[in-house]
């Protein structure tokens, strides 16, 4: 990849509104042809609706988009054309076999018949299921759906591949399969792709981040450099009375700390050597330590002022609102 090669995705102060609810609030960022990059944020964050702007399912009700060159609003037969994608909502025919769903698809997006066979061979193998070809897509366990799919968002080639979600709802080894699949992606496949997650460990595997909250991006950056960007540990502490620890925290030390996962957890520099002053100076019993480098979930609360569950909480009633308008 060189740098002066266009960005695979250019978006510049991009909105969608619906009614008086702003969504996506005027968003900018680019992504590098070749990157894996990831759009993480709590549930209504603005995730989806961005998503779907760029894969011109919707129309953006202010600022402008490219993907691959086009324009998502008066280009959308050619950024359809090169990108492929995977929703959260599954869109496969249970009637038909895994195969018969790739030729579907092939005819579609109208790739040569000559290839057609070679390439659906490709993609089936590279999720594993070439040997399922045959079977019905209704006898596939949730895994292989999410596998059949991402198969068949790459079966036409496409420049950019868009996945929204693309492990929600599947159990831990299913999950870390799929990201197997989509690293072996990145080295096999002369491909970008866009990804949104809340899942911070998921996060991890993007070659750069953008952090979404209430419809805007806070920072985007390389996992990396948004961890060391912090440039303090987490310490968590288990007291016998966290309130008085709290307070002697911001006494003693002008620390602010709060109870998290049922231990007192605040951020300093250089974690480890703090250790022994809390013990001399903290004047409250300690039952236990731990020192951790920051998270992805660190870098989040840094910026958003609440940790991605809490955010997750706080749009529940939304969400579950829009999930039972969907049925
Ligand atoms: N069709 C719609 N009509 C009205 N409001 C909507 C619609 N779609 C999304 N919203 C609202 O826009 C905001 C952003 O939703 P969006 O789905 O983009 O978030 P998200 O980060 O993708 O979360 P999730 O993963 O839950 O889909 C939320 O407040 C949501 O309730």
């Amino acid at each position: 990849m060189t740098t002066s090669e266009a960005p695979a995705v250019a978006v510049r102060g991009l909105k969608k509104s619906y009614g008086t609810v702003e969504a996506v609030k005027g968003v900018d960022f680019e992504v590098r042809p070749g990157e894996v990059f990831g759009f993480l944020g709590p549930n209504g964050a603005g995730k989806t609706t961005t998503i779907s702007m760029l894969c011109t399912l919707i129309k953006p009700t202010g600022g402008s988009a490219r993907v691959a060159g086009h324009d998502v609003v008066k280009e959308r037969d050619e950024v359809r054309r090169n990108i492929g994608l995977v929703f959260q909502d599954p869109t496969l025919d249970g009637y038909l076999s895994a195969e018969q769903n790739l030729r579907f698809h092939a005819e579609l997006y109208a790739v040569p018949k000559e290839l057609v066979a070679g390439r659906i061979k490709q993609v089936l193998e590279m999720v594993a299921l070439w040997d399922r070809k045959d079977a019905k897509v209704m006898t596939f366990s949730g895994g292989m759906k999410r596998r059949l799919e991402i198969a068949r968002g790459l079966l036409h080639s496409p420049r950019v591949l868009f996945l929204d979600e693309p492990t929600v709802g599947l159990d831990p080894q299913t999950r870390s399969a799929i990201w197997g699949y989509i690293d072996k992606l990145r080295h096999s496949e002369d491909i970008t792709i866009f990804m949104t997650t809340h899942y911070m460990e998921e996060a991890e595997y993007c070659d750069r981040i953008a952090i979404i909250d209430h419809g805007e991006i806070v920072v985007v950056d390389s996992p990396e450099a948004l961890k060391a960007g912090i440039g303090k540990d987490r310490v968590q502490i288990q007291t016998a009375d966290d309130q008085t620890a709290i307070a002697a925290l911001r006494e003693r030390f002008e620390l602010d700390a709060a109870v998290r996962e049922g231990l007192v957890t605040f951020a300093v520099p250089s974690g480890e050597q703090f250790v022994p002053r809390l013990f001399a100076e903290l004047g409250v019993p300690i039952r236990s330590v731990s020192v951790s480098r920051p998270s992805l979930d660190d870098v989040f609360m840094n910026y958003t002022g609440s940790t991605i569950r809490d955010a997750e909480g706080e749009s529940a009633g939304a969400t579950w609102m829009r999930a039972m308008a969907r049925r």
